[in-house]
């Protein structure tokens, strides 16, 4: 899998507090600085960066799509890709939902991101990036944009590390949500990372069969050993485990599986989101009426399994993440690569 053209300048958001402290030694730069808006940063900051050969933001804003509460931002990357980013509005502050990569290898029927497959990991800069950009009323961070995050793990991980730095953006860890497929052997080490921080695993199905069709790239992963590797998460971290239904018409909307999604989380730590599928152009795909998710959340709330329902934030400007880079781009770079 490669990252980005050797060639490219590394962005200074790459660096971690030790990486900085040593590469900018008794030049009484500040670590935090790093983080500010562009237009604050220091003007010694930025000879800095030039003369490591460093870029200090490497993101260009293309466009910027308003709508309701929510601001959907395409970012240009340095090789010519793109991803997209979602700001959300809330009362108490600002929801980054945010890229981890360029496509995704994973092809869910449903969604516009795995569509033009993958094209590259981001790095932890280009990750961290998107949330100094989205603002500083950003407190929450949700790994659910572009990409699959465990996919990326490393850049993922490094990323949450810098983000929470004390030294830097001191960002709380229990502000941050990765939302994954859930990949065994990536769910069996995160089990084992000291942080506190959430987990959402979009499990859509009930059988194998189903989420084979409707996840092709985790046909190699048992959703037995999906749920039980995530159960155990949570068990480790004393902290409820998020398990996402996309409930789609025809396909895993049947009372058999509302009654054996019940059993999977019933007693356990965990808690289910349904969800309305966002239409994505050219997919043949139907929305669940009221009627059908209101039964299925009733069996599940007769198990005393915790549930809501959910519709995808930001549905009026271009529906679920991962949209607007397909439409806009075809997942081909912007401008010929060099
Ligand atoms: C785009 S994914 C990125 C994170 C990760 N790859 C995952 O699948 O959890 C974030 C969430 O969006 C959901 N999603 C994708 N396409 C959707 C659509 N068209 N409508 C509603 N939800 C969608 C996914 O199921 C997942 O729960
Ligand atoms: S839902 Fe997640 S894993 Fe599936 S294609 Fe979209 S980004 Fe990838």
């Amino acid at each position: 899998m490669f990252i980005r053209p050797p060639s490219a300048p590394r962005l200074a958001l790459d660096l971690t507090a030790e990486e900085f402290e040593t590469l900018s030694d008794g030049s009484g730069l500040a670590y935090r600085d790093l983080f500010s808006p562009h237009a604050d940063l220091p003007r010694a900051l930025r000879n800095w960066a030039e003369a490591q050969a460093m870029r200090i933001r490497g993101l260009n804003r293309i466009t910027a799509e308003r709508g309701g509460m929510s601001q959907k931002i395409l970012f240009g990357l340095g090789d010519g890709y793109a991803v997209e980013s979602v700001l959300i509005r809330r009362r108490d502050g600002h929801t980054a939902c945010i890229s981890s990569q360029v496509g995704c290898a994973f092809a869910c029927r449903f969604c516009a991101s795995g569509q033009a497959g993958l094209k590259r990991n981001l790095t932890a800069g280009e990750i961290v990036e998107q949330v100094v950009q989205l603002g500083p009323k950003v407190n929450r961070i949700v790994f659910m944009g572009i990409g699959e995050p465990l996919n990326n793990y490393e850049h993922v991980l490094r990323a949450i590390r810098i983000l929470r730095d004390r030294r830097g953006m001191d960002f709380p860890t229990t502000g941050i949500t990765i939302s994954t497929i859930g990949i065994p052997k990536a769910l069996a080490r995160l089990r084992e990372e000291h942080l506190a921080l959430n987990l959402t695993i979009s499990l859509h199905a009930t059988t194998q069969d189903m989420r084979d069709r409707l996840i092709p790239g985790a046909r190699k992963h048992p959703i037995g050993e999906v749920v039980s590797r995530a159960l155990s998460w949570a068990d480790r971290h004393n902290r409820l485990v998020t398990f996402v239904y996309l409930v789609l018409p025809g396909l895993n909307d049947s009372p058999a599986d509302a009654t054996r999604l019940a059993r999977m989380m019933a007693g356990r730590k965990a808690r289910v989101n349904l969800m309305r599928w966002n239409p994505v152009e050219g997919v043949a795909l139907q929305r669940t009426p009221d009627r059908a998710l209101a039964l299925f959340r009733n069996t599940l709330t007769q198990a005393g399994v915790p549930v809501v329902v959910r519709d995808t934030q930001g549905r009026d400007i271009s529906a679920a993440c991962g949209q607007l880079w397909l439409r806009d781009l075809k997942g081909a770079p912007l401008q010929p690569k060099s």
